[in-house]
């Protein structure tokens, strides 16, 4: 009987597993959505314990909805949210506090002092990362610094630390293997891409025990084997990479200069920019795409905390709309947004702004301003934010994109897929399978089993489902980005002013 690779991706609101067979068709999918914790005002936290319970059972239920065993699986492939933090105990497995969300804003005090000490210009040299509470850095001191005995604990050894795919792994091999990849490391603001080890100075700063910290492997390679108990068969897990670069993997951008655009909770373009780091002059991560074939290779990144995520709250906190797909009909009722912007900085703003300190901001209010108008506008922000982003990258690249591969949940949206295509005035190319970051952990899990034979082989699996092409006149589109930029100002720096 063939074999198939199994994807765990385990995403900011959903943990996902997907059976793939070697064409990279979607055998059978199971997904669980899981507890968002806001215990204060910017502050977001997950519960570990749900976060294995919900990845497990889909990953069983996914095998099962197949008709399959494990011994039907060659390897499975690691994917996750990443940045967030879990902490737990070597002995018991036990978390020692709530996962840190890559959201939560909590620490942006640790990292202003970390500025006003003077070293954001070192940690952007050595991480590739701007100082911001995004990065688990800052969300381990707060745990040491704040959940009772635990730098204690740290110092002797007694607590590690991992993002989900670590503590993923974890689990998975019962309580064996402590592991992460290079691209997960390289979020973590605490892992020199440059030297590719686990930075002492900043360490140091942090005041994080390097005991706590995982080993650093490649993203394709057998990291450890599953428990029986857990999944019924040893099975090699042999992919890991953050959710992004699997992304970028899955979309098949494998030469320098190519890039995607995964529109999920948030929104990350990603450029390959080969086994050359670029430095961002404009506002973009220098972060590590992945190491495959023995060598490792980075991208450029534009990050936007809050994308999908703003049709989930008119759909939950509003109540405008009862399902996200729903949002496209409402959308495509107007002829535009009547002059309505949605700037989403609920978590403050990324890239290319980096402002941890911006709120979110309705502007444009007329009397006329309906429903529709502020749907519409929320789903025109993601391609404004996106704008803004492949801006940023085409001039610290000097490449000028000509078309954009999309994937992610949002990527549904035809309407948003056209505003985005004319907005940019590129072509938009959205694939057959959108659940391209679960396909590039696959993939990663595949060539380090055999299961596929190399990157070549993959490439002719990708195969587009549409294009948009742009079609908006140029003044036009000179208007309402413009409108947006006024609109992105009284967003800035909100929270601080208080
Ligand atoms: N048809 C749609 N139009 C707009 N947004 C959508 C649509 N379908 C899903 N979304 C948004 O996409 C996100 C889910 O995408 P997904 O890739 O599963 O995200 P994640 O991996 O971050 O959990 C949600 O935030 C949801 O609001
Ligand atoms: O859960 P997603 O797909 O929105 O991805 C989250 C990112 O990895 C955060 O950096």
């Amino acid at each position: 009987m063939s074999k198939y690779i199994l994807a765990l991706d385990q995403g900011t609101t959903s943990s996902r597993a997907i059976v793939f067979d070697k064409g990279g068709q979607i055998i059978s999918v199971a997904q669980k959505e899981f507890t968002q914790i806001y215990p204060k005002a910017g502050w977001v936290e997950h519960d570990p314990m749900e976060i294995w319970a919900t990845q497990i059972g889909v990953a069983n239920e996914a095998i099962a909805k197949a008709g399959l065993t494990a011994q039907d699986i060659a390897a499975i492939g690691i994917t996750n949210q990443r940045e967030t933090t879990v902490v737990w105990d070597k002995t018991t497995g036990k978390p020692i506090y709530n996962a840190i969300v890559w959201q939560c804003r909590r620490t942006a005090d640790i990292c202003d002092d970390l500025r006003n000490r003077g070293y954001a210009e070192m940690i952007r040299n050595k991480t590739g990362l701007v100082v911001d509470a995004y990065f688990s850095g800052t969300k381990i001191k707060w745990i040491l610094d704040n959940v009772e005995g635990a730098r204690e604990k740290a110092e002797r050894g007694e607590l590690l630390f991992g993002n989900i795919d670590t503590w993923l792994i974890w689990n998975l091999t019962g309580g064996k293997v402590h592991v992460t990849d290079y691209s997960n490391a390289s979020r973590t603001m605490l892992y020199n891409i440059y030297e590719l080890k686990w930075d002492e100075e900043i360490l140091e700063i942090l005041n994080i025990p390097k005991s706590m910290l995982p080993e650093v492997k490649p993203s394709s390679c057998i990291y450890g084997y599953t428990t029986v108990d857990v999944i019924g068969g040893e099975i090699p897990i042999a992919g890991d990479a953050g959710d992004q670069q699997a992304a970028l993997f899955g979309q098949g951008c494998y030469r320098e200069g190519m890039a995607k655009n995964t529109y999920g909770t948030g929104c990350f373009m990603l450029m390959n920019t080969g086994e050359k780091p670029v430095r961002s002059k404009n506002g973009l991560l220098t972060t590590i795409a992945w190491g495959v074939d023995g060598k490792v290779e980075y991208a450029l990144e534009g990050s936007i905390f809050i994308a999908g995520a703003v049709i989930q709250w008119l759909r939950d906190e509003l109540r405008m709309i009862k399902s996200a797909a729903e949002s496209e009909e409402y959308a495509t009722a107007v002829e535009d947004s009547n002059g309505v912007y949605v700037v989403p900085a609920f978590v403050g703003m990324g890239a290319p702004y980096w402002d941890m300190y911006a709120r979110g901001t309705i502007v444009g209010l007329t009397r006329g301003a309906k429903k529709e108008h502020i749907i519409r506008a929320a789903l025109e922000s993601m391609a404004y934010q996106t704008m803004d982003v492949l801006k940023a990258m085409e001039e610290d690249s000097g490449i000028s994109l000509s078309a954009l591969k999309v994937d992610g949940g949002a990527v549904a949206n035809n309407f948003l897929m056209q505003f985005q295509s004319d907005i940019l005035n590129v072509d938009v190319y959205r694939p057959k399978v959108i659940e391209t970051t679960a396909l590039g952990a696959a993939y990663l899990a595949g060539l380090a089993v055999g299961y596929w034979e190399n990157k070549e082989e993959i490439l002719n699996n990708w195969a587009v489902d549409r294009k948009f092409e742009p079609n908006m006149d140029e003044e036009k589109r000179a208007k309402l980005v413009k409108g947006w930029h006024k609109a992105v100002k009284r967003a800035l720096d909100w929270e601080k002013e208080e």
